[in-house]
């Protein structure tokens, strides 16, 4: 895909397209299209950034919201979007020993106590190993902080999402 065809993508098109760069907030992609023409993939992702950055903590909550857990019961029940399922399964969270997924259950569960959403980690960039030892690690963070940590982390995934799209590696990552 290139700028140009992205360009002359109706709304519907386009929301079909786009509609999961943010998982499960095809709303944004719904706003951003509004904002066309682009001059590239760069300029397009900032307008999907933009969006987030400008919503009031309680809309950036209900993105974070909108994430499925990681290795979590949508998982197991393969309810996941396609890209979320593409995202766990190459991280290598589909092959977890029970007690490991116990552990990650426990781990999400206590995040989400704390904070009000879920645990959201790029898993393509970070693998198996690395969820449990951020999930202890980020808990302990003061939560304003944490909710900057966690949408950097959903821009870093709609920017992997986005590169797919294109066909591209994304830079800065
Ligand atoms: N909870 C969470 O981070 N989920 C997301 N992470 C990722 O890489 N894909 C997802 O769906």
């Amino acid at each position: 895909m290139d700028i140009e065809k992205v360009n002359s993508m109706d709304f519907g098109e386009f929301v079909d397209v786009f509609g999961n760069v943010i998982e499960r907030c095809p709303l944004i992609a719904a706003a951003v299209w509004s904002q066309r023409p682009f001059s590239d993939v760069e300029d397009l992702e900032k307008h999907f950034f933009d969006f987030i950055d400008a919503l009031p903590q309680s809309g950036q909550e209900g993105i974070l919201r909108c994430h499925p857990d990681l290795a979590g019961r949508e998982l197991q029940r393969g309810t996941l979007t396609a890209e979320s399922q593409r995202e766990q399964s190459g991280a290598g969270l589909t092959s977890l020993r029970a007690d490991e997924r116990l552990q990650l259950a426990e781990l999400n569960a206590q995040y989400r106590a704390r904070f009000g959403f879920p645990f959201v980690l790029a898993a393509r960039l970070r693998g198996r190993a690395a969820v449990p030892r951020e999930l202890a690690r980020r808990l302990q963070c003061p939560p304003p902080q944490e909710l900057r940590t966690a949408l950097d982390e959903v821009k870093k995934i709609g920017r992997l999402r986005l590169a797919d799209l294109f066909g591209a590696h994304p830079a800065g990552l």
